[in-house]
């Protein structure tokens, strides 16, 4: 984080913010849009930031997002000026009346698990056979009125264990802005100088209302060998993908539980070295994107399935949003609880690892507890959204 936009302050933002992170990592938070990166797929991510950053000066920051599909451009922007301060506390506003549409609803994106299930079945033991893979859908909702990003991402940061963000994307068709924003609990790559950090997650369990029932889902949790399976993929393939570019590499909590305040995960908290410390967090970012918590293993075969199962684009979700500077630092988080913004219409999306033992009916049900800290923020009851 560059010294410039360390502070947390609590200073009003006048003007609506290019962009924001706001996180226990630190707050960034850009106004206007100097220029965009000349846009490509994440393999060429590292060399295009670079070659942007070295002409844009020692202050420079680009910041946003990439898409789920690797292939597919990215779309980053060079903050105009990065203010010191997070944007102050939502003011209160009037209630919207909201018309909500799943694609699919619990019942078909079960009958989704089920299809997956059903080849992990046919494959298991052949080299090269389905292992995990994840399976989201979406919730499109419309507003009566036009959602206030700044407002909304404002109540998306008020979970501490969550990065809340807004970038913008791509302007919709018919030109009207599009943003990003989400709260999300998992970090892909930060990097500062040599010392690099990835905290994955896979495994999880709705939080309860009631402490006891509470207690009890992260008990289940940490003890689901489902879940332990699951996670193990994904911490498993980011140790592999970073060991070959680590001096040292360790996870030294091992796999402990984490809660939002909507989710309990399983996380693994990974640290390590460089070797060469000028890799940048960007290029790292591009390396590890898909993990394994938002694709599946083999990658190629899970991310092939997914775009023949699931019957809406990913888009940004499931991507990776973050920001790096002239010195090749950064952090990039997961694209994960969090929706597309465009007038009044807000598209949720959630998903959720399947590896074979998973049951349908509990994998929809938590996709729908997954767009709980989303639908808490733009004031949608759950109840309403039940489906
Ligand atoms: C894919 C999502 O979340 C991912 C999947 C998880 C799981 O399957 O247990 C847990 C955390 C995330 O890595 C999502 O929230 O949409």
């Amino acid at each position: 984080m560059p010294a410039a936009v360390m502070t947390a302050g609590a200073a009003a933002v006048a003007a609506g913010p290019a962009l924001a992170f706001l996180g226990a990592g630190g707050t960034l938070v850009g106004h206007g849009v100097a220029a965009l990166l000349p846009r490509g797929p994440a393999a060429t991510l590292g060399a295009r930031a670079a070659a942007f950053l070295r002409e844009a000066g020692a202050n420079a920051v680009l910041a946003g997002a990439l898409p789920f599909a690797p292939d597919a451009d990215d779309f980053l922007v060079q903050p105009r000026r990065l203010a010191p301060a997070a944007p102050e506390a939502a003011p209160v506003a009037a209630p919207m009346r909201w018309r909500l549409r799943h694609q699919p609803d619990a019942a078909g994106y079960a009958a989704a698990v089920r299809k997956a299930l059903h080849i992990m079945d046919a494959e298991a033991g052949q080299p090269g056979g389905l292992a995990k893979i994840v399976l989201a859908r979406s919730l499109l909702a419309t507003a009566d009125r036009a959602i206030d990003p700044m407002a909304l991402l404002r109540r998306l940061a008020t979970d501490p264990a969550a990065t809340g963000f807004l970038v913008p994307l791509p302007a919709a068709e018919g030109g009207a802005a599009r943003w990003l924003a989400g709260a999300t609990p998992e970090l892909l790559v930060e990097k500062r100088g040599a010392r690099i950090r990835s905290h994955p997650l896979a495994g999880s369990a709705a939080r309860q209302a009631d402490a006891a029932a509470d207690a009890a889902a992260a008990s289940a949790l940490s003890r689901s060998d489902k879940d332990r399976r699951e996670h193990a993929i994904v911490a498993d393939c980011i140790l592999d993908t970073l060991a070959p570019f680590c001096r040292s590499l360790s996870a030294p909590q091992g796999t402990t539980l984490m809660r939002t305040h909507s989710m309990w995960h399983l996380g693994t908290a990974i640290e390590g070295e460089l070797k060469d410390p000028d890799l940048s967090a960007a290029a790292l970012a591009a390396l590890l994107h898909p993990t394994p918590a938002v694709c599946g293993l083999p990658r190629a075969r899970a991310a092939r399935l997914i775009g023949e199962i699931e019957p809406m684009d990913r888009g940004f979700y499931a991507g990776a949003v973050g920001w790096c500077d002239a010195a090749g630092d950064g952090a990039w988080h997961v694209a994960i609880r969090c929706a597309e913004i465009s007038g009044a219409s807000a598209r949720l999306y959630a998903g959720a690892g399947i590896v074979p033992g998973s049951d349908p009916v509990a994998e929809a049900a938590e996709t729908g507890a997954k767009y709980g800290a989303l639908l808490a923020a733009l004031g949608i009851a759950l109840d309403e959204s039940r489906a």
